[in-house]
């Protein structure tokens, strides 16, 4: 239903493997390798500086606020546009309704047609699902294909920042798709990165909720390396490991993906002794693998340091792409955003880490409210933790200041 109906068989994560899906692969690698995503660390740090400056004035909206700035880098490294507000979001919630229906298809066990493919020939004019979902293919085509032209306009104008959609037009011959093809490349980022990347961001929050110990620690690396004077940037990475094990160790303690995405085998493959005949599906339990205790000891406690050294990397499996974790997936299917993912979540990590305590919320009697680290909610393309209270509040006095400060050198 998600993969043929309606994404009409164009959305990376679900195309088969072949020659069109190593297409878009190649295509995907070019514009998010490491070195490509570099492009975008302007646009991250200012993206990161804008949700602080937000969480400052609201702070009880820290999620809405997150969910904002990563959507909108997103869009922004995809399709140059200008940062999109608070006020501008009717887009961002075009976006996720195409994301809302792709879920509702993934989950739905109404629909018995990935049970029963057969059903998938029954005439349109007798289905209403089927004339639904190809409706609904033609709704998101427009959409994306508008997203697409209006780069190619500005292009020929001169107008276009760098973006991958730019990229893309300018590798246009040599990638040999469609300008359909190209629309759905381009459109299927946001949907796979928007929401998985936003509650990684959840998570983020609510270990340092229930692990203030973490949080000081990873805050004196801050003060030490980056000062109150200034926020954290993109150079001061190298001089982080606190922080960068801090982002692993989110991703693999709450992974937002915990079973992945299933595969189909294309071939009978042989495993310990057990066959799994060609056209099984096989879905990777990632929750269970990054909480394996021969690789991580305590694995249920929030404990960056298992990351300070390489003792992880070594012992995983292989294909792991050294990120310590199997949140990402695995070998060659592996997420295609999680260099530009790992970014986004470093920047944000270390801004909010710099400018913010966040803290146990205390309720109208002064108990301390202490969030469950279990509860979740598992409604779309991402496991979040169930919403939770926490008190976040300006580390120093001239947070706010050099927020402001930032955000108008920014702008200039
Ligand atoms: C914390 C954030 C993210 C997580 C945890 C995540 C996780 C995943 C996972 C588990 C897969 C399936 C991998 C497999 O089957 O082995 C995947 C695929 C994918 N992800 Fe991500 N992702 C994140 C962010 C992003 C971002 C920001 C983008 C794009 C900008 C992105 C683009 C993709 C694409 C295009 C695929 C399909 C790859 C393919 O089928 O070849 N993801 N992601």
């Amino acid at each position: 239903m998600a993969g043929e109906m309606l994404t009409g068989g164009m959305a990376m994560v679900f195309a088969r493997y072949g020659s069109f899906w190593r297409r878009l692969r190649g295509a995907a690698r070019h514009g998010f390798s490491t070195k490509a995503v570099e492009k975008y660390q302007a646009t991250l740090a200012s993206e990161a500086a804008q949700a602080a400056f937000d969480i400052v004035q609201t702070p009880a909206d820290w999620e809405k606020r997150l969910k904002r700035a990563i959507a909108s880098s997103i869009l922004r490294a995809t399709y140059g546009w200008p940062q999109i507000k608070e006020e501008e979001s009717e887009l961002i919630t075009r976006m996720e309704a195409h994301i809302a229906r792709l879920t509702n298809a993934l989950i739905s066990a109404a629909l018995l047609i990935d049970f029963f493919p057969i059903i998938k020939y029954v005439p349109t004019w007798m289905a209403k699902w089927k004339r639904d979902a190809l409706e609904w293919h033609k709704r998101d085509t427009r959409m994306f294909e508008g997203f697409y032209d209006g780069v190619r306009r500005k292009k020929m104008n001169d107008q276009q920042s760098d973006c991958f959609v730019s990229t893309l037009i300018e590798n246009e011959e040599r990638n040999g798709f469609t300008q359909k093809e190209n629309a759905w490349l381009a459109g299927i980022l946001f949907t796979a990165g928007a929401e998985t990347t936003a509650s990684a961001m959840s998570y983020f929050v609510l270990a340092m909720t229930l692990y203030p110990d973490v949080m000081r620690k990873a805050q004196a690396e801050l003060d030490a390396v980056v000062g109150r004077e200034r926020l954290p940037t993109f150079a001061d990475q190298a001089q982080l490991p606190y922080i960068n094990a801090l982002c692993k160790e989110v991703l693999r303690w709450r992974p937002v993906g915990p079973l992945a995405v299933p595969r189909r085998t294309i071939k009978d493959d042989w495993y310990e002794g057990y066959l799994i005949p060609k056209g099984t599906i096989v879905i990777p339990n990632v929750w269970a693998i990054n909480r394996d205790s021969n690789v991580y000891p305590d694995f249920d406690v929030f404990h960056p340091e298992r990351f300070l050294d390489d003792a992880v990397e070594k012992t995983l499996a292989p294909l792991t792409h050294s990120m310590g974790h199997v949140t990402y997936g695995f070998g060659r299917r592996i997420c295609a955003g999680y260099n530009f993912a790992n970014q986004a979540m470093f920047i944000d990590i270390a801004t909010l880490l710099w400018a913010f305590d966040i803290e146990k919320a205390v309720d109208e009697f002064g108990h301390v409210i202490v969030p469950s680290s279990t509860e979740c909610i598992d409604a779309g393309a991402a496991v979040s933790p169930a919403p939770f209270k926490c008190r976040i509040t300006p580390r120093f006095h001239e947070v706010e200041a050099i927020l402001k400060w930032e955000q108008a050198s920014r702008s200039e």
